[in-house]
C-alpha cells in the first residue's frame, strides 16, 4: 500500500514535469510575451547562427567587403556580428541626412575596445566622447595647432622642412639612389609636426625622424588592431580573449604622419601612371612658381590643378576608408529604426566611388574636382561636399584636413616641380594592401629614382629658416 501511495507521488510529479511546465511555458510565451516593436530595421543580408554576417567580411580589406554586401544587398543595411549589430551605410544620400540630421547623435566612436590605453582613453581626443573634454581639447588644438590662425604663425616651420625634403632629395637624385616615396614623406611630415608641436626638429644623427617612422608604422599597425577589434572585441571578451594590451602614444602626432605620407605615396603612383597629368602638373607650377624657387604653400591657391590631383588622390584611396561610429540614442534614418548603440560603419571608399555621384568612378580624373567652381547653391554646395569623405565628416570630421591638404600638396608640387622619376618596369602596381583593414596602403612600397630636371639655383639657405626663428620666437 505505501509503495503505491509512493509511486502515485512519482507518477504526479512527472506529469507535472512533462506536461504541465510546458503547457505553462508556452501559455506565458504566447499572451505574456514582450509587444512585438513596431519598427523596421534596415535590410540585412542572409546571416548564420550566432556569427551573424562575420562570414561575409573576414575575406579582404574591410572597406572592399563592405562595398560587395553593398552591391549585392543594398546601400543602407542591418549587419550583426555576433550580437553586436552595426549599420552599414554606401549611400551618398543616407550619409548625407546622417550626418546633416544626426551629428550629435553618431559624434562617438562607440566604446574603447582596449583593456586600458591612454592612446584612445578617455584621456584620449580620437576616442573622446564628444561632451565638454572633447570640447575643451579641441578649442586647444585648434587654438595652439590646427587653426587658421595657429597655421599661419607656423607657417615658416614647414617651409624650412619642406626644403630641407628637397634637399635630401636632391642629394639622393646626385647619387642616383632610389628612395621611397611613402617613407620621404613621413619624415617631412613627421619632422614638420616635431618642430611644430616640440619647437624642434628631429635630430638627424639619433635618427629621430626613422625612430618616429617606427614608432608610425608601429601605430598603423595597432590601428589595425584597434579597428577590427572595436568590431570583434564584443564576442571575443565573452571568450575570455583581449585583444589589445596597453599602448602609450601621441595620437593626434601619429595618426596624422600616416594618412598624410600615405596619401603623397598613392598621389605620386597616380601621377607617375599618368604622364599626362604630370606634364600639365608641371606646366602649372612652372608657370606659377617659375624655375627659380621651390614651390611652397602659399602658393597652392594659386595651383588649381595640383589642389584637384590631391583631392582626386584622396578621393579613390580614402586612407580612412571606413568612418566608425555609434549611434547614442535611438533614431529614424530613411523610414528605418536604429536603436541606440547600434555601430555606424561609413563606408567612404564605397561613397566616393559611387557610379550614381561621381563619372567614371574608377578613373583617376583630377579635373572633375577644377567644374564644382560654379556658384552652388549653400544646400547643393554641402550636398556636395559630404560626397567627398576623405577627411570624415561632421563634428568628428578630421580637424587636420587643411593641414594634411598642404602636406600632400607641397610634398607632391615639389617632387613634380624639382624631379624625374624613374620607376621598375612600366606603371607602379596600384594593388592594395590586403588583409582585415580599415586602412588603405599601397601593398607595395612605391620605390624610385630621381633625376633632377632643369632648374635654375633654388636657395638652399633660405628666408625659412629666418621665418622660423622669428616665428618660434612669438609662439
Ligand atoms: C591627408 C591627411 C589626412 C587624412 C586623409 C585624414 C583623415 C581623417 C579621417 C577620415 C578621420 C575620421 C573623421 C570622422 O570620423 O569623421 C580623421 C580624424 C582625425 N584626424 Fe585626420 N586625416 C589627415 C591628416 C590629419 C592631420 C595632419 C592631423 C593633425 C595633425 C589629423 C588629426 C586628426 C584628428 C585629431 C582626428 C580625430 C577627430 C575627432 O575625433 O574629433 N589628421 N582624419
Amino acid at each position: 500500500m505505501t509503495a503505491m501511495v509512493h509511486l502515485d507521488i512519482q507518477n504526479c510529479l512527472i506529469f507535472t514535469l512533462v506536461f504541465l511546465f510546458p503547457t505553462l511555458f508556452l501559455f506565458v510565451f504566447f499572451f505574456f510575451k514582450e509587444p512585438k516593436k513596431s519598427f523596421d530595421l534596415p535590410p540585412s543580408p542572409p546571416s548564420l547562427p550566432i556569427i551573424g554576417h562575420l562570414h561575409l567580411i573576414i575575406s579582404s580589406s574591410m572597406h572592399k567587403c563592405f562595398q560587395k554586401i553593398s552591391s549585392k544587398y543594398g546601400q543602407f543595411l542591418h549587419l550583426r556580428i555576433f550580437h553586436v549589430p552595426i549599420v552599414l551605410v554606401s549611400s551618398p544620400t543616407v550619409a548625407y541626412e546622417i550626418f546633416k540630421a544626426h551629428d550629435t547623435n553618431v559624434s562617438y566612436r562607440g566604446p574603447i575596445a582596449i583593456d586600458e590605453c591612454i592612446v584612445f582613453g578617455s584621456s584620449g581626443y580620437i576616442r573622446a566622447p564628444s561632451g565638454d573634454y572633447w570640447r575643451f581639447m579641441k578649442k586647444i588644438i585648434m587654438a595652439k595647432a590646427l587653426g587658421p590662425q595657429a597655421l599661419e604663425r607656423t607657417r615658416g616651420v614647414r617651409l624650412v622642412e619642406l626644403e630641407r625634403f628637397h634637399r635630401n632629395l636632391l642629394d639622393k637624385a646626385m647619387k642616383k639612389e632610389s628612395v621611397e616615396v611613402g617613407e620621404e614623406a613621413m619624415r617631412l611630415v613627421n619632422n614638420t609636426l616635431g618642430k611644430m608641436s616640440m619647437g624642434s626638429s628631429f635630430s638627424v644623427e639619433d635618427n629621430d625622424g626613422g625612430k618616429v617612422c617606427e614608432l608610425s608604422v608601429a601605430f598603423t599597425s595597432l590601428c589595425h588592431k584597434f579597428c577590427v577589434a572595436q568590431v570583434f572585441h564584443k564576442p571575443l571578451e565573452k571568450l575570455g580573449i583581449s585583444f589589445l594590451k596597453k599602448d602609450v602614444m601621441e595620437e593626434l602626432f601619429v595618426g596624422a604622419g600616416d594618412s598624410s605620407s600615405s596619401t603623397t605615396r598613392w598621389a605620386m603612383a597616380e601621377i607617375i601612371n599618368n604622364p599626362k597629368i604630370l606634364e600639365r602638373l608641371r606646366e602649372e607650377i612652372d608657370s606659377v612658381v617659375g624655375k627659380n624657387r621651390l614651390v611652397q604653400e602659399t602658393d597652392l591657391t594659386n595651383l588649381p590643378y595640383l589642389q584637384a590631383v590631391v583631392k582626386e588622390a584622396l578621393r579613390l584611396h580614402p586612407v580612412g576608408a571606413v568612418v566608425p561610429r555609434e549611434f547614442q540614442e535611438g533614431c529614424t534614418i530613411g523610414g528605418f529604426y536604429i536603436p541606440e548603440g547600434t555601430s555606424l560603419a561609413v563606408n567612404s571608399y564605397a561613397i566616393m566611388r559611387d557610379p550614381d555621384s561621381w563619372e567614371d568612378p574608377c578613373k583617376f580624373k583630377p579635373e572633375r574636382f577644377l567644374t564644382s567652381s560654379r556658384s552652388w547653391k549653400e544646400e547643393e554646395r554641402k550636398e556636395q561636399a559630404l560626397k567627398f569623405l576623405a577627411f570624415g565628416a561632421g563634428r568628428r570630421g578630421c580637424p587636420g584636413s587643411n593641414l594634411g591638404s598642404t602636406f600632400v600638396g607641397t610634398a607632391v608640387g615639389v617632387m613634380v616641380q624639382c624631379f624625374d622619376w624613374e620607376i621598375e618596369g612600366d606603371k607602379v602596381n596600384m594593388e592594395e594592401a590586403s588583409g582585415l583593414r580599415f586602412f588603405m596602403a599601397l601593398a607595395k612600397p612605391l620605390k624610385c629614382t630621381p633625376s633632377p630636371r632643369n632648374m635654375n639655383h633654388l636657395p638652399s639657405d633660405s628666408r625659412g629658416q629666418d621665418y622660423t626663428r622669428f616665428q618660434l620666437a612669438n609662439i
